[in-house]
């Protein structure tokens, strides 16, 4: 049995304009011990997602359709307490620039001790202590530094610490929103590696958010390519990376240089979200398909299982 089962979630905002969709009909299911990536431009629905698992949609949020299901509890069922009770104890979030929200009044340490005592109450001092220094050791910082104050820290540092804090309580499933995407990129492949360690290490499932394909190909055994609210393809790192059908998928690809491939650029133009014409009347990326079919425009293409792991929403059957 999975450890989470996302089924057709729908996630819309009340909006001056009326109710729009974020996020439509999305599933996904993560075993423990796995890891699943959101890739996508920005407003295409990841953060709803993560917000919509961790139960912290905001007010103007609804969830329109579909179940959550975590370790057999329906989380779309549950009260706000309940919830409270399973985040960060059950579900814990890394939050996008997360490392900003550390008290800069309260030593490190005690800021992962807090965590600690908040969900688990019979828990002694030393059990604490010993926790923390396990915990300092697992993201790779010195025992030394667990009393300094966040200004001490460099920014990779306090990722590692909002890292440390998320895993506090040894969560089932931890989501990971753009966790390194405001380091640079020395850090950035510091955290990485730490994060990839720590998956090896722990049964721990992640979700895993970020704009950027590479990274996510990095962290994550399977991948969600995600536009506009949808999934349009989602398979194995192998699967997308070596026989991407989606043309969106094959342009993110394609947008993705590395010092291998950068001098021999063939980089083709991902259309702004500009002039988008949304699901309700054909494929949402007819407008930018290199080469569509004439019902794209009309007809909202369903959802096609191409292998047990690879499915793609696109009439096309060849990856040309
Ligand atoms: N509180 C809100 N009220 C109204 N609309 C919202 C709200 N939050 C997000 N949206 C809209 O929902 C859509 C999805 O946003 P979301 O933040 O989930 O996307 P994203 O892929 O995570 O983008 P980013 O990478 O920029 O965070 C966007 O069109 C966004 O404008």
């Amino acid at each position: 049995m999975a450890l989470l089962t996302v089924d057709n979630l729908t996630v819309g905002y009340d909006s001056a304009t009326g109710m729009t969709r974020a996020v439509d009909d999305v599933s996904f299911t993560i075993e423990s011990g796995t890891s699943l990536g959101f890739v996508g431009e920005s407003g295409c629905g990841k953060t709803t997602i993560g917000m919509a698992l961790m139960g912290l949609l905001p007010d103007n949020a609804r969830i329109l359709h579909g179940n959550i299901i975590l370790d057999d509890q329906n989380l779309i069922k549950i009260s706000q307490e309940d919830f409270r009770e399973i985040r960060g104890r059950k579900i814990a979030m890394i939050f996008q620039a997360a490392m900003n929200a550390l008290n800069p009044v309260v030593r490190v340490g005690d800021q992962v001790a807090e965590m600690i005592t908040t969900h688990q109450t019979a828990v002694s001092p030393v059990e604490i202590s010993v926790k923390i220094e396990e915990l300092f050791d697992l993201v790779g910082i010195p025992g030394d530094r667990i009393n300094d104050y966040p200004h001490q820290y460099s920014g990779g540092m306090k990722q590692r610490a909002i890292i440390a804090m998320a895993l506090a309580c040894n969560p089932r499933l931890i989501i990971a929103d753009e966790p390194t995407t405001a380091l640079d990129v020395v850090v950035q492949d510091q955290i990485l590696k730490e994060i990839i360690k720590i998956q090896n290490l722990l049964d721990t499932g992640f979700v895993f958010i970020s704009h950027d394909i590479a990274v996510v190909a990095r962290v994550c055994e399977k991948i969600c390519v995600m536009y506009d609210g949808k999934i349009v393809e989602t398979g194995t790192r192998e699967e997308v990376f070596q026989a991407p059908v989606h043309p969106y998928t094959r342009q993110l690809l394609g947008s993705y240089l590395t010092l291998d491939n950068c001098n021999n650029i063939k980089v083709p133009y991902i259309n702004s979200r500009l002039g988008q014409k949304g699901w309700e009347h054909g494929c949402a990326l007819a407008p930018l398909c290199d080469n569509p079919m004439d019902k794209c425009d009309r007809l909202c293409p369903g959802w096609r299982q191409l292998s047990p792991t690879h499915g793609v929403r696109c009439f096309k059957k060849s990856t040309i």
